[in-house]
């Protein structure tokens, strides 16, 4: 493992604007090889959060909470990374455990004033139980997941940011976190209307646990019990939010294998019913809303049939509808909104606009 800064050329840069890294060789070296790299980038201006105290509830800690009416897809936060950590050295117990605080305590060594200072401010949720420095990456550390160079050997790495950092954890987030390589950042997006005034949330577990297996890892990793509104829901209704987990990891299996040759089928074939397949994907979407849960293929997947399924109907209202709501789930799992913007604003220029209706003329016997 060693020690650098990226940008590697950080002389015009506030000190906020650099990242200290701990990877391997070959890592440092292709981040050093990358021409015109990292990319620039601009976070909303004026900022749309704040952080300030988050109140008893959490610990009296701080939180991040919107200033301004958020829409689905809007970016929120934009940060580069105070440290970034392999995970290969990221091992909880023996050696491998002391090998990371090692390299950690060499890269204190190097940290500039500001960045030493702000990670000192970040929250260790561990106390007296880890070393400092440890305790504070272990607590506020979010996924970096690529960095440039071999992906096969430079693996998962964690990064800790001043701001992101103080984002608190929802079962039921309002936000999305994702690490944006180009620019070797970590962004936030909406994923639903936020009000200004309201607390941001990001998710630090998997969502399609059970509550009882969240809550063990949540204590284990985080140490605080969550009573957030999905695990503070009474017994039946908190086994119904279990199982509607449950079942979407267990349709994102099965969707895997759908392909456009079904709904292409249902479109041109009049005899088949309407709801065919458009109730069953509103379903999926409305218990994926519901808990919050944006399976990373199931959502896709029913976004997309149901615009398509709208657009063969001929149904515009629904059909941007959807298409919007694919744009906004791009942006914050993407970065971009792969197109969706256009269909939304134009579902009847899609090859897909009028497949049904037309099927049905045809069928229609001619007087
Ligand atoms: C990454 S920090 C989040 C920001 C933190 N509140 C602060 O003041 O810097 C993670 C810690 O925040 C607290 N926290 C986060 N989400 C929470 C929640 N839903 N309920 C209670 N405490 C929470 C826990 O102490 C956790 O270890």
């Amino acid at each position: 493992m060693v020690i650098t800064k990226i940008p590697a050329n950080k002389r015009s840069l506030p000190a906020d604007a650099y990242t200290h890294v701990v990877c391997l060789p070959e890592v440092k070296k292709a981040m050093l090889a990358a021409s015109g790299w990292p990319a620039p980038f601009s976070p909303p201006s004026p900022p749309v959060y704040e952080i300030k105290s988050a109140g008893r509830k959490y610990s009296n800690g701080l939180g991040a909470f919107a200033v301004a009416d958020i829409k689905p897809g809007d970016l929120i936060m934009q940060e580069r990374a105070l440290l970034i950590t392999s995970r290969h050295v990221a091992l909880p117990k023996g050696d491998k455990g002391r090998l990371r605080e090692i390299f950690l305590e060499q890269c204190w060594a190097e940290m500039g004033h500001f960045h030493r200072k702000t990670m000192q401010a970040l929250h260790n949720c561990y106390g007296s139980d880890a070393e400092p420095l440890r305790g504070i990456v272990d607590t506020n550390a979010l996924p970096a997941d690529t960095l440039p160079g071999p992906t096969d050997i430079g693996g998962i790495y964690s990064a800790v940011f001043n701001h992101l950092a103080r984002i608190n954890h929802s079962c039921s987030p309002n936000v999305r976190y994702r690490w944006d390589i180009e620019t070797f950042s970590g962004q936030v997006h909406a994923f639903q209307p936020i009000k200004a005034g309201e607390q941001l949330f990001i998710s630090y577990c998997d969502l399609e646990y059970p509550r009882g297996l969240r809550q063990e890892e949540l204590r284990k990793l985080y140490r605080f019990d969550c009573a957030c509104p999905s695990c503070v829901l009474p017994r039946y209704q908190g086994r119904l939010s279990d199982w509607r987990r449950l079942l979407i990891i267990e349709q994102a299996f099965q969707d895997l294998s759908k392909t456009d040759a079904d709904l292409r089928a249902w479109a041109t074939n009049p005899r088949l019913p309407d709801p065919m397949l458009v109730d069953a994907a509103e379903i999926w979407y409305g218990w994926m809303m519901q808990e919050r849960v944006l399976n990373s293929v199931l959502l896709p997947t029913v976004l997309e049939r149901l615009c398509k399924a709208y657009c063969a109907l001929e149904d515009e209202g629904n059909a941007r509808k959807y298409a919007r709501a694919a744009a906004a789930y791009e942006k914050a799992l993407e970065g971009s909104d792969s197109g969706w913007g256009i269909v939304a604003a134009s579902p009847e220029k899609t090859s897909w606009w009028g497949l049904r209706v037309r099927a049905r003329r045809q069928q229609a016997p001619s007087i």
